[in-house]
């Protein structure tokens, strides 16, 4: 379909008001993937299943417009062309792989909707993970790039594969799991840079509930994002349940614009260990009860990140719905 840039930068609110203020997004997609069978213990993580098993990313995709989803995130988090061409993929192969991932989505959405008999919107969000996903060293959860890595090191990084998701048609564009303000402002930049009229969302993590990962603020973050003309919302993923009321509140006191949500199931990232811990007080299946008070509290869009599931985005439906 072609639309004009004002309609597509409204496709975030169309969807809240076709759905009553609120719409739910779907789950952890990476690790729905490795509950499925999927080896993902690589550097390429869930983007090496767009080359090993892309069948299985369409049929998680269709599970989470089963479970309720309105948002589909597409399974790009870490697929970049530099990760691709270290794994012997030339350029043009790199690039057919990331508008795979769109592909894909947009696939299981058509098979979905052939079949639903209630029509409803259905929006792909093509992921964009952060740098330190690419580097896979941790550095995601910390933002700890090093003194060598730029405004335009990240920029250059992020250009080409932005460019690509984007000609491929999605949506919109997720920016998840941002961790720093240096990241936040190349995204930014670039989205000016390269004429992008697809609208963004940007969403920081959090582990202390106040401050992005790397102790960036997430109110200077945030309003860096809110400022952006393709900005359609704001907000927090892949960080545990317990702190996500706090951040919701500080957010509706920077944004008017839509504000997301898709905690993980309550772990945190151990940089010592390099590994997730699972903390007290927030998995995926007591999601339900804070759902509304997420809802009350500023948030419109809400799902999960890793560890969650189709069930988990069931209970978020039910819970919005009224039936929780
Ligand atoms: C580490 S955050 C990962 C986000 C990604 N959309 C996924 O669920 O796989």
């Amino acid at each position: 379909m072609d639309w004009t840039a004002e309609e597509k930068s409204n496709v975030v609110e169309e969807l809240l008001r076709e759905n009553g203020g609120w719409a739910v997004i779907d789950g952890g997609l990476a690790t729905e993937l490795e509950s499925n069978g999927a080896d993902i213990r690589d550097a390429l993580w869930s983007s090496k299943c767009l080359f090993t098993c892309p069948e299985l990313i369409r049929k998680v995709h269709l599970d989470y417009l089963e479970a309720g989803a309105s948002i589909l995130i597409t399974a790009s988090y870490q697929a970049t062309i530099q990760g691709f061409l270290s794994r012997g993929f030339s350029q043009e192969e790199s690039e057919a792989l990331l508008r795979k991932s769109v592909e894909l989505a947009v696939e299981a959405r058509d098979i979905y909707l052939q079949k639903c008999p209630q029509k409803r919107q259905i929006l792909i969000a093509a992921s964009v993970g952060s740098y330190g996903a690419y580097l896979a060293d941790g550095s995601e959860y910390s933002g700890d790039y090093g003194e060598y890595v730029t405004l335009e090191t990240l920029k250059e990084f992020h250009r080409r594969r932005l460019q690509v998701l984007v000609e491929a048609g999605p949506d919109l564009i997720a920016f998840e799991t941002i961790p720093n303000k240096i990241e936040t402002q190349a995204y930014v930049e670039l989205l000016e840079e390269c004429n992008i009229d697809t609208p963004a969302w940007f969403a920081f993590s959090s582990k202390d509930g106040v401050n992005i990962v790397s102790g960036d603020s997430l109110v200077e973050c945030g309003s860096i994002a809110d400022s952006c003309h393709n900005c359609v919302a704001v907000g927090i993923n892949c960080t545990p349940p317990r702190f996500i009321h706090d951040l919701i509140l500080s957010m509706t006191k920077i944004t008017k614009k839509p504000i997301l949500i898709y905690p993980n199931s309550g772990e945190s990232y151990d940089p010592e260990k390099k590994e997730w811990v699972q903390s007290a007080g927030g998995s995926a299946e007591d999601f339900a009860p804070f759902v509304n008070k997420w809802h009350e509290a500023g948030a419109s869009l809400i799902g999960g990140c890793c560890r969650t599931s189709p069930d988990t985005v069931r209970a978020i439906s039910r819970a919005l719905k009224g039936g929780a």
